[in-house]
């Protein structure tokens, strides 16, 4: 029998009510609106689509954060959606969410070691402190940052440098899908590259699945093996990230396409 794939949405949908104004009357916004896909073990998968698509309501319904109002998710072939706190805990380790903004993710009064340490010690990764701060020495070093960051706080780290501890901690509770929310988008394009190479050394090391939500079409393109693209809320494509270019049919991959053309072929601003 073939596995089943490591993650599946089948119909799913969100809507949400919104009021307009302090006391205008309620309307529906359809963030999701019955999207299908399935993604393999050791895929990365790209999620695109303009502002308002709903990109980030896949990330967060994906990782519990959120509830959808109609549809499946499955990972690993059982049902996710819906799961009580308590029965989502073993889940917690395997699917992990990292965000655009690194900053947020960690606490600032406390040390680096500690954070990264921390989830593991709470999720049964590492069944005592040596071990712990054992692990959390490695995979510092695995994302080439130095062990003696255990001890600094994230203030004294770089944007980039942050986003290399917040993928650790990820990693110390032993993840298998990361869901990358817009993981580089704040970074300059240098250290964005440096953090999507390190994401695809990791990848063939440690055999993850990344799911990445971006808006930026070119590094979709050159990261991902699939691309997904939104159009107000619906998958209006789904493609190899080597034929997009040549096999696109729906518009809203035509436009981000000629954007994407448009911005490469835009003469460099007057210094
Ligand atoms: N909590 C919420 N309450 C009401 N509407 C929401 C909520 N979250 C998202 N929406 C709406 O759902 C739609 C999809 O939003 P979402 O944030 O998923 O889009 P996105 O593609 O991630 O956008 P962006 O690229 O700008 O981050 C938008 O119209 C948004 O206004």
């Amino acid at each position: 029998m073939a596995a089943s794939p490591l993650l599946q949405v089948r119909g799913l949908t969100r809507r949400y009510g919104v009021r307009t104004g302090l006391f205008g009357p309620w309307h529906e916004v359809v963030a999701v609106e019955g999207v299908d896909f399935a993604i393999e073990r050791g895929e990365i998968v790209g999620i695109i689509g303009a502002s308002g698509s709903g990109k980030s309501t896949i990330g967060r319904l994906l990782t519990g954060l959120d509830q959808p109002d109609g549809g499946q998710i499955l990972f690993d072939g059982a049902r996710i959606d819906g799961l009580s706190d308590q029965a989502r805990r073993p889940l917690r380790r395997r699917l992990q969410l990292v965000l655009q903004d690194a900053s947020s993710a960690l606490n600032p009064r406390r040390r680096v070691g500690v954070q990264i340490a921390t989830p593991m010690l709470r999720l049964g990764v590492a069944t005592s402190r040596e071990e712990a701060h054992e692990r959390t020495a490695e995979l510092l070093r695995l994302v080439g940052l130095d062990a003696d960051a255990a001890e600094r706080y994230p203030h004294e780290f770089s944007g980039g440098q942050r986003q290399r501890i917040n993928i650790a901690r990820s990693l110390g509770v032993e993840a298998e899908c990361l869901i990358l929310d817009e993981p580089t988008s704040a970074l300059d394009v240098s250290v964005q590259a440096q953090i999507l190479a390190l994401l695809l050394e990791l990848r063939q090391q440690l055999g993850l699945t990344y799911v990445f939500i971006s808006h930026n079409l070119a590094v979709v393109q050159s990261f991902c093996d699939r691309i997904l693209v939104l159009d107000k809320g619906r998958l209006v494509e789904d493609l190899p990230s080597r034929t997009i270019t040549r096999q696109a049919s729906a518009p809203a991959t035509r436009r981000l396409l000629e954007a994407n053309l448009f911005l490469s072929r835009a003469p460099a601003a007057e210094p």
